[in-house]
């Protein structure tokens, strides 16, 4: 039984995980789409929020560190300008003691308002220390004495630490008098700005008004005067408000997020803290980065869910497919494996009845397409499919020779006729064991229907072989047979065609092989291999149809005769007219080689006629010449049945003035078994003119008896097969014994044809056989020799005819 292969259901498992993977993508796009921005632009704003407190708080502190410098140098220049008016406060020591105070001061000086330096006070080395310095074109001092604290540009110290210059203007109640100048050391609001870090790359730096950088964590950018001019900060956005956040703007380093803090309202410094966008933005990549993961994930567990769950669930369908498919191909034993209590399990339950109900059904029809119904033997097509497939073999390899043999049973009808169907069935069912118990098992027996049988032997690769089995199978045949208390006799005949001698192909094998069984049966031999002579078919044959009009035109027809004797005082009572052709290519042909084939067409009622004139012709001449003898003429089913043949017959008597009586036509059983209607009115239109009807070859055909009492017939003949052999086979002493009661006792006369010997003819005389006919009296001679013979023959037997006639008139003294 075969059982479907499990596969992964391919089809819709992935028909399931491209719809799943379609809905997750869309729906993701989908979220993407609505979220995305939204939540980009919440992150940065909640970034630039917290730069913004950033900004505050570290503007806070570092304020702690300028704003006590910017109120101190207030302070000092509020007592200078004290002292200028009269204060007892000395410069000097107020400067000192302002740079003492504040460490990043490196150096303060007092400036009139000429611009002129008045006094100075410093920690640096004092180069150009006591110069006076006039500040009548610098700007931070000018401003400063235009009343305006100013604060000047980073620069370097004469130890390259970068400062600025804070100018406090120095007012009295009168007006201006001058400005106190500080320079104040940035290092450490550098310092401050570099180490503080935002996040993994955040910084943060200040600004002054002009956008010029004051601190930055890049030194080398605020030496070389770097300014934010090509950033895309508002300038405005500065004066805006004590703080503000920035979404994404450009910045030096690139796009950043940035939160920005009013450095000192009274100077205008910025502190901007800045974050890479990228940076920022961070948290939202990591989150559509783990998204995605998750989608991946998800994608790849609905997959394997799904060809998972389709391989559970879709494996029964999957499987009866398969299954349908194969019973679509002619499959057998196709079943579905279903495990019970699964939706689909009544389903496979039904198709697998189904599938069993086919098989069944086709197993049948498949034996009965193949097999003999009455004896389960393999049928004709089953036979010419091994033929076929044997062949097959032999001509593309070996060549080795085998034999078909065809097997016709003798006498079946007969049997069937008379004690019925069943009687026939039981019969042949009960052969075909005893034929099969002859055989191998690689050998084929089969029945073609009726009683015909054929035989395929593989091995039989010589005609001794096949011819051994022949015999053995018409032995078993022969073994006897009782039904209905009857002892049966049953005999076959055997046909052998071998290959490749008689054939290469089925149908030429089984022609030849019928031919042979034909002749077989025919010849009364039993077992005939083929030969060509037997084929009426053959090209010679054929051709000898087509030559008759010629030969009767031709005088090719000869008319032998043999005579007939009356057994008991051994006169000549008639002659057979037996016809030969003598033939400008093949020579004499016997009446065998030609009588069957013409008897095929309507050629033989033509040659008929010629017969039944040629003989009448000659009987007319032997009368003349004195010699009293009747003829006989064999005539054909198809003269029998042709409606012009008693008037034709008539004419031709009237012509030669033959008396009726003296012709005698002899047919055969089966002329007159193959039309019994017509049969009977022409031979009973033959009887009312006083020609004889004898029937010819009594015992070979049909042992149906019932048609003698219904047609007037005059005599049996009965056949030679029987008469040969009856000194030596008793059956046969038998037959004719009883052939010969059998016609006495319906008032017929009998004639005993095949007469060999002097034993015969004294046997037959014994038995009461009215006439005898046989090569021991005379073999058949041309129409010239009969007077001869005729002469010879009743001086040979006059005595017997002398003793027969004193016999006679003892017997009725
Ligand atoms: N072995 C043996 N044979 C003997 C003996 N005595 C006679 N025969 C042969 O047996 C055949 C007897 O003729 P048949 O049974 O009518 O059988 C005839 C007959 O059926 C047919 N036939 C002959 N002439 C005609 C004809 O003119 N018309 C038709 N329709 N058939 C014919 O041809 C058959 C064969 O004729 P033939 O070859 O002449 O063969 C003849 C004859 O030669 C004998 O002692 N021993």
């Amino acid at each position: 039984m075969k059982r479907i292969p499990v596969k992964t259901p391919r089809r819709v498992a992935s028909k399931i995980i491209l719809l799943v993977v379609a809905l997750e993508l869309f729906s993701i796009v989908l979220w993407g789409a609505l979220t995305y921005n939204g939540s980009r632009d919440e992150l940065l704003k909640s970034r630039s929020e917290q730069l913004r407190e950033i900004a505050l708080s570290t503007t806070n502190e570092i304020g702690r560190f300028f704003l006590p410098v910017f109120i101190e140098s207030e302070v000092i220049s509020e007592l200078l300008a004290g002292g200028a008016t009269g204060s007892a406060v000395q410069p000097v020591i107020l400067l000192n003691a302002f740079l003492n105070r504040r460490p990043e001061v490196e150096e303060v000086s007092l400036i009139d308002s000429e611009g002129k330096e008045v006094k100075r006070v410093s920690r640096m080395s004092g180069l150009g220390k006591d110069e006076v310095r006039v500040f009548n074109d610098d700007a931070v001092v000018q401003r400063a004495l235009s009343g305006k604290r100013t604060i000047g540009s980073v620069m370097f110290t004469e130890y390259l630490e970068p400062a600025i210059r804070v100018a406090t203007p120095m007012r009295s109640e009168n007006g201006r008098i001058g400005a106190v100048l500080a320079i104040v050391n940035l290092k450490w609001l550098w310092d401050t700005v570099q180490s503080i870090s935002v996040g993994k790359s955040g910084y943060v730096y200040v600004v002054d008004e002009a956008l010029q950088l004051v601190a930055y964590p890049d030194p080398s950018l605020v030496l070389s005067g770097r300014d934010l001019s090509t950033s895309t900060v508002p300038a405005a956005l500065f004066s805006q408000a004590e703080s503000s956040m920035l979404s994404i703007y450009t910045s030096i380093s690139g796009d950043v997020v940035a939160g920005v803090s009013h450095f000192d309202p009274v100077h205008r410094w910025w502190l901007v803290v800045e974050q890479p966008v990228d940076e920022a933005l961070a948290p939202l990549d990591r989150l559509i980065s783990r998204f995605i993961l998750a989608f991946i994930l998800a994608t790849v567990l609905t997959v394997a869910a799904v060809v998972y769950f389709s391989r559970v669930m879709m494996r029964p369908l999957e499987e009866l497919e398969r299954a349908i498919d194969q019973l679509k191909q002619g499959g057998r034993e196709v079943r579905v494996d279903v495990p019970e209590n699964t939706e689909l399990s009544s389903l496979s339950t039904s198709f697998n009845e189904m599938a069993t109900n086919l098989d069944e059904t086709s197993y049948k029809l498949h034996y009965q397409a193949y097999h003999d119904e009455l004896t389960g033997l393999p049928n004709r097509v089953r036979l010419f499919e091994t033929l076929e497939s044997v062949l097959d073999k032999c001509n593309q390899s070996t060549r080795k020779p085998f034999a078909l043999l065809l097997l016709d049973l003798d006498r079946f009808k007969e049997i069937n006729d008379s004690l019925g169907h069943k009687c026939g069935d039981i019969l042949l069912k009960e052969l075909s064991k005893r034929l099969q118990g002859v055989l191998n098992e690689d050998e084929l027996l089969a029945r073609l229907g009726g009683d015909e049988f054929a035989i395929v032997l593989k091995n039989a690769d010589s005609v001794d072989k096949a011819r051994k089995v022949a015999e053995r199978a018409r032995q078993v045949i022969q073994e006897h047979f009782e039904m209905e208390g009857l002892r049966l006799l049953i005999d076959a005949s055997v046909g052998i065609a071998m290959y490749p001698e008689h054939g290469t192909d089925s149908s030429t094998l089984m022609r030849h092989a019928d031919i042979a069984m034909y002749h077989a049966k025919k010849a009364g031999v039993g077992v005939a291999l083929y030969d060509d002579s037997y084929d009426i078919h053959s090209q010679k044959r054929l051709s000898l149809i087509s030559g008759l009009p010629r030969a009767i035109k031709e005088n090719e027809l000869i008319l032998h005769y043999q005579p007939k004797i009356r057994v008991s005082d051994r006169t000549v009572s008639s002659l057979e007219a037996l016809i030969r052709w003598q033939h400008p290519e093949h020579g004499l042909l016997p009446p065998d080689q030609f009588i069957p084939i013409i008897e095929l067409g309507d050629s033989i009622i033509e040659l008929t006629n010629w017969v039944i004139n040629r003989a009448c012709l000659d009987c007319r001449k032997w009368q003349d010449q004195g010699i009293s003898v009747d003829v006989a003429v064999n005539v054909s089913t198809l003269n029998i049945q042709d409606e012009q043949f008693i008037k034709r017959l008539d004419r031709i008597l009237g012509e030669h003035h033959i008396h009726p009586g003296q012709l005698q036509l002899e047919i055969t059983e089966s002329v007159i078994m193959s039309d019994t209607k017509r049969a009977q009115k022409t031979i009973r239109a033959l009887d009312s003119m006083g020609v004889g009807i004898s029937i010819d070859d009594f015992g070979t055909g049909y042992s149906s008896l019932a048609y003698l009492k219904r047609i007037p017939v005059d005599e049996l003949k009965i056949d030679k097969s029987f008469v040969m052999d009856m000194e030596q086979d008793d059956n046969d002493a038998v037959i004719v014994r009883s052939t010969i009661d059998l016609a006495h006792n319906l008032g017929l006369e009998v004639t005993a044809e095949g007469v060999e010997t002097a034993g015969a003819l004294d046997l037959l005389d014994v038995l009461g056989c009215n006439y005898a006919q046989g090569y021991y009296i005379c073999r058949p001679v041309p129409a010239d020799k009969i007077a001869p013979w005729i002469d010879t023959w009743s001086e040979e037997n006059n005595d017997h005819v002398n003793i027969h006639t004193r016999a006679n008139s003892e017997r009725s003294s």
